[in-house]
C-alpha cells in the first residue's frame, strides 16, 4: 500500500509574466510597502525603521511584474537547534503578494526560488510561522513545534507541589540582560530542539526593544534571575488594567528557562507575586513546561490556548537526517513523498547506530512512506509517526516500522520556539 492521502502539492503555474529576483537594497522601501498593503499596517517611523534595518539582513526574493514589486518572501540567516546540534535553517518572513496579483502562482515561484537558494547554499532546512495553518503545508513545511499559552490565575499565591529556589531573584537591567543570559540561552537550545540561535541584535532589538511592538500599553521588558552562576532568568512585561478603577494588572511572559525545576518554580513564584497584577500569562510555552506538573493546583493554572509554533521544511531530507543524532538504532526503507523537490524523493534506506548514519537510495521495498511535510513534522521530535499513521497519513508497509522510527527519532524535550519572527 502507497496511501498519501493529503501530500504537499505541485508547484501551481506561475504567471508567465511574473520573474523571480533577488530584491536589491534600493527596492526595500517598495518591498516594505508592499509588505504594510499586505499585512494592513501603518507603523511609525521607528517601527518602520526597525522593518527597514530587518530585510536589509535578510534574503529577498521579490516576485516582479515588469518593473513592479508585487510579491517577496525574505529570510534570516538563522540556526536551528536540532537534536545533536544545530543547522543553518532560512527563517522566512514577510510572505506576501499584492492583492491584484494574488492566487496567480506568485508565493509559490517565490518559494520555488527560495528552495534553489537552499539548495546552493547548503541550507538542509527552512523554517516559517503561518499567518494562516492552511497555507504552507503544500508546499512540504510540516508544523514540527507547538506551542501553548498558560495563564495563571495570580490573585492568590501559587501553589506549588515542590520546594521552589530559595536563592535571591535579581532584575536585571535591560542594557546588561543579553550579556548575562545569552550563554545560558544557548545551553537550553542544545537542550532542546527548535530553537533560534539569537545574535546580539536579534537580544537587543527583539527582545529588550523597549516598545512593544503588539501592545504599545505594555511595560518595557523585565529581566528576572536566579542563581549565581545563573540558574534561570524570565523576561516579562506588565500592564495595569486602566477599565475599572482597582482592577488588577497582568504580567505577560515572554520568555523563561530554568535548569532546575527548584529554579523555575521560584521564578513562576516571582511573577505570580508581583503586587497590582491578578493575571500572569505566558504565550508560547513548551508543551512539557514542567509548570504544568509542579503546579499543586490545575485549576489555578490553566492551558487556554495550543497552536502550531514553528514549520519546518526539510529543503535537504538527506543531509537533514544526516546532521540530526538518533536516540535509537534504527534500520529501515522510508519512500518520502516530495512534490516539489524531487531529489527528495524515492525510497532510502535510512540506518544509524555506533558506526554512523547513512541514508541512500535503495530498490528494496519500502517500509513507511510519508509526504515530506509529515517527515517534517516528526524531524525535530515533536509528532510521532504511529501518530501519523493512524491519521492514515503515512503508511506502514512492515508492521513497528513508524514505533521504530519513533523510538530514533525521540527526544527528551519536545521541541518548542520562542522566537516568532
Ligand atoms: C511566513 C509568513 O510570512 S506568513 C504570512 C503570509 N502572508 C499573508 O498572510 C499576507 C496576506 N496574504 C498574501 O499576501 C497572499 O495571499 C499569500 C502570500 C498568503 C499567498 O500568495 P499567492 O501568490 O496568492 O499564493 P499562490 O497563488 O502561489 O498559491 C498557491 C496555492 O496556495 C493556496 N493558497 C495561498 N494562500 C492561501 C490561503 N491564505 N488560504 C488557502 N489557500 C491558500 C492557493 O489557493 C494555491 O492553491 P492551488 O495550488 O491548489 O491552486
Amino acid at each position: 500500500m502507497n496511501t498519501r492521502p493529503t501530500p504537499s502539492g505541485p508547484v501551481a503555474p506561475c504567471t508567465p509574466a511574473l520573474k523571480f529576483r533577488e530584491i536589491p537594497e534600493s527596492d526595500i522601501e517598495r518591498a516594505l510597502a508592499l509588505a504594510y498593503l499586505a499585512f494592513h499596517e501603518k507603523p511609525e517611523d521607528e517601527l518602520r525603521s526597525h522593518h527597514k534595518d530587518l530585510l536589509r539582513g535578510c534574503a529577498r526574493v521579490g516576485a516582479y511584474d515588469g518593473d513592479e514589486l508585487v510579491g517577496m518572501v525574505a529570510a534570516f540567516p538563522f540556526t536551528l537547534s536540532v537534536p545533536g546540534g544545530e543547522l543553518p535553517c532560512p527563517g522566512v518572513t514577510f510572505a506576501c503578494v499584492a492583492p491584484t496579483h494574488r492566487r496567480r502562482g506568485a508565493l509559490s515561484g517565490l518559494l520555488a526560488e527560495l528552495f534553489a537558494r537552499c539548495a546552493a547554499e547548503d541550507w538542509p532546512l527552512a523554517a516559517l510561522w503561518a499567518s494562516e495553518a492552511v497555507i504552507y503545508g503544500r508546499f512540504g513545511f510540516g508544523d514540527a513545534t507547538h506551542g501553548i499559552t498558560v495563564e495563571l490565575d495570580s490573585t492568590r499565591p501559587l501553589a506549588l507541589r515542590i520546594a521552589p529556589d530559595e536563592r535571591p531573584l535579581r532584575l536585571v537591567d535591560p542594557a546588561d540582560a543579553p550579556a548575562l543570559i545569552a550563554g545560558f540561552y544557548e545551553r537550553t537550545r542544545a537542550a532542546r530542539p527548535g530553537r533560534i540561535g539569537r545574535t546580539k541584535a536579534w537580544w537587543t532589538e527583539e527582545w529588550m526593544n523597549e516598545k512593544d511592538e503588539d501592545d504599545e500599553d505594555m511595560s518595557p521588558p523585565r529581566t528576572v534571575v536566579i542563581g549565581e552562576p545563573l540558574a534561570g532568568y524570565a523576561i516579562y512585561r506588565t500592564k495595569r488594567d486602566e477599565s475599572t478603577p482597582g482592577a488588577p494588572g497582568l504580567v505577560r511572559v515572554d520568555d523563561l528557562e530554568a535548569e532546575t525545576p527548584a529554579a523555575a518554580a521560584a521564578l513562576w513564584q516571582y511573577l505570580a507575586s508581583i503586587d497590582l497584577t491578578g493575571k500572569v500569562r505566558a504565550w508560547g510555552r513548551p508543551l512539557d513546561d514542567p509548570l504544568l506538573l509542579f503546579a499543586a493546583d490545575r485549576d489555578q493554572v490553566r492551558v487556554t490556548d495550543e497552536f502550531p509554533a514553528l514549520w519546518v521544511r526539510l529543503t535537504d531530507v538527506r543531509a537533514a537526517l544526516l546532521r540530526r543524532s538518533w536516540a535509537a538504532p534504527v534500520d529501515l526503507v522510508l519512500d518520502v513523498h516530495d512534490a516539489h523537490l524531487p531529489d527528495n524523493s524515492g525510497p532510502h534506506r535510512l540506518t544509524s547506530g555506533p558506526d554512523g548514519t547513512a541514508y541512500e537510495p535503495t530498490h528494496d521495498p519500502a517500509d513507511l512512506s510519508v509526504d515530506v511535510r509529515d517527515l517534517a513534522a516528526c524531524y525535530l521530535g515533536g509528532t510521532r509517526m504511529t501518530a501519523l499513521v493512524h491519521a492514515g497519513l503515512a503508511a506502514e508497509h512492515t508492521p513497528g516500522a513508524a514505533a521504530a522510527l519513533d523510538a530514533a527519532l525521540h527526544t527528551e524535550l519536545l521541541p518548542h520556539t520562542v522566537d516568532g519572527f
